[in-house]
């Protein structure tokens, strides 16, 4: 799987957000997208899922021939701080839920994704009265526990505590290979193991 970025920019009305991208995103591979708050990380990581089309240059999908920008959604998982989970599902009808639209990852299914949750007691929960920790493992185990070629994680960390950032570090050593995997960031423990790092600075 391939992303191709040809002098890639996004603006907001007249505001250029990121321009003159040209880079290329290959699976095997993981790359930290990094900036300050506001800086265009979310901006970025939307054109690259496809939900936001470029305002300048283009952008290409390929896995042995082109993927167009309409089915890309298929060959991606996505854990966001703006994407909710339905807050009036139980844990058990979440996955159920998502994996009638997705495969489970090899070797994983509903009952060991809540074991590697930690969280057999809220199998039965509802969403609603999960903290913000639990919300976000589940986040984060619904992406990575699925079998998609691209992974996209958009603030990882937020709401873990020091237990559930060892959590999420186990979580991609064991579902983030052979995949492309493209976090964005602005904390090094989220990314210390990416091979790549793109600022987004370096395209004002
Ligand atoms: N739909 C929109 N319309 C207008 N401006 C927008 C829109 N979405 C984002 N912006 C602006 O684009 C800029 C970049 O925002 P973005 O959310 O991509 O930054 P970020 O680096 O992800 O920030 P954070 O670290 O705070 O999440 C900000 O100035 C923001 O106000």
């Amino acid at each position: 799987m391939k992303i191709s970025l040809n002098n890639v920019g996004r603006r907001f009305n007249k505001e250029w957000i990121f321009r003159n991208l040209s880079t290329e995103f290959s699976t095997g591979n993981s790359y930290a997208i990094l900036g300050p708050n506001g800086s265009g990380k979310s901006t970025l990581l939307s054109v690259l899922t496809g939900s936001l089309s470029p305002s300048e240059g283009e952008i290409s999908f390929t896995q042995n021939t082109e993927i167009p920008v309409d089915n890309i959604y298929r060959y991606i998982s996505l854990a966001a701080p703006y994407l909710e989970l339905v807050e009036t599902f139980s844990l058990k009808e979440i996955i159920n839920f998502h994996f009638k639209f997705k495969n489970f990852a090899p070797g994983v299914d509903a009952k060991n994704l809540i074991s590697i949750l930690g969280l057999e007691k809220a199998a039965n929960k509802e969403i609603k009265y999960f903290s913000s920790g639990m919300k976000q493992r589940t986040k984060l185990a619904l992406a990575c526990c699925t079998d998609t070629p691209i992974l996209f994680l958009d603030e990882p960390t937020s709401n873990l505590d020091v237990q559930g950032m060892n959590w999420y570090r186990e979580l991609i050593e064991n579902f983030g290979k052979d995949r492309l995997t493209i976090i964005g960031s602005n904390q090094i423990q989220e990314y210390e193991f990416c091979n790549h790092q793109i600022q987004i600075a370096d395209y004002k």
